[in-house]
């Protein structure tokens, strides 16, 4: 028997999993993942690779079936809460040659609210364009996506999810193609983001940039490590636990993970 979501105030914590186990073909690459993440926190998951972080994000989603366990995002199903939760996803998981211009992908971020056949309103143009401006991809809105370079495809598919105005913005591998001021950009962003109460959950491999500017983190390796705030969860200990190495203490400036 799996155990259950305790009794929550529902905006206490934005994704609750519970025994969440998931895999492919018959495989299972996590299991017994149990996880609050707090509304409101800076949160990255970290973890070697192949630790199944892109596959914890995936099934939390519903993206990827979860054999066992369960996902609540602030208290309820997914299914119940669709407009508050927002997801960038990978960007080698998004197709390349996919005819849309980078305003169309943006404005998707407000579908959650309006359904697909209904017209977009002013005000959700007005969220598009703050979202366009606020990720500087203003100038690229009628450019096709096969078109953009992953950097700047990274930053329309951020700016989607800002545009949907959600509560919890889950990434994955938010800035593997940008170059290091573009990441330094966007991780403000996301850092005055949750400052308005939105809660940021993203995959990173940089266990540096996670220990000096994430607030709270999710240790995986198969399963969860540990989890809380960063000082507590990427300790020396749990660190070799992970990694089998102490990663942070190498003269290497990030650790890919
Ligand atoms: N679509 C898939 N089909 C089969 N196996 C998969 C698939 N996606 C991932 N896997 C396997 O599941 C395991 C976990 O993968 P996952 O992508 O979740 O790891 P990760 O921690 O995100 O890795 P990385 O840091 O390399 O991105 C790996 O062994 C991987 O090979």
């Amino acid at each position: 028997m799996t155990m259950a979501h305790p009794q929550q105030h529902e905006d206490a914590v934005a994704l609750s999993l519970r025994d969440l186990r998931a895999g492919y073909n018959g495989r299972t690459v996590l299991r017994g993942v149990d996880l609050d993440v707090p509304h409101g926190t800076f949160g990255a998951v970290v973890g070697p690779n192949g630790s199944g972080k892109s596959t914890l994000v995936k099934a939390a989603l519903g993206l990827l079936a979860a054999t066992r366990g369960s996902a609540r995002f602030f208290g309820s199903p997914l299914a119940r809460v669709r407009s508050r939760v927002a997801y960038v996803p990978q960007q080698d998981a998004v197709a390349e040659d996919f005819p849309i211009t980078a305003v169309q992908v943006v404005e998707m971020g407000r579908y959650p609210h309006r359904g697909w056949f209904r017209r977009l309103t002013a005000g959700d143009d007005v969220a598009v364009a703050e979202a366009m401006e606020a990720t500087g991809v203003q100038g690229l809105a009628n450019t096709p996506l096969d078109e953009l370079s992953g950097g700047q495809r990274q930053r329309v598919f951020l700016a989607r999810a800002l545009a949907q105005r959600a509560d919890l913005l889950i990434l994955d591998e938010p800035f593997t193609a940008v170059d290091a001021r573009t990441e330094a950009d966007l991780l403000s962003l996301l850092e005055r983001l949750c400052a308005t109460g939105v809660t940021v959950l993203a995959v990173h491999h940089d266990l540096r940039t996670v220990r000096d500017r994430f607030v709270y983190a999710v240790l995986l390796a198969g399963t969860v490590v540990a989890e809380g705030p960063v000082g507590d969860a990427l300790s020396a200990d749990n660190l070799e636990r992970a990694y089998g190495i102490a990663p942070l203490a190498q003269p290497a400036t990030t650790v890919e993970a």
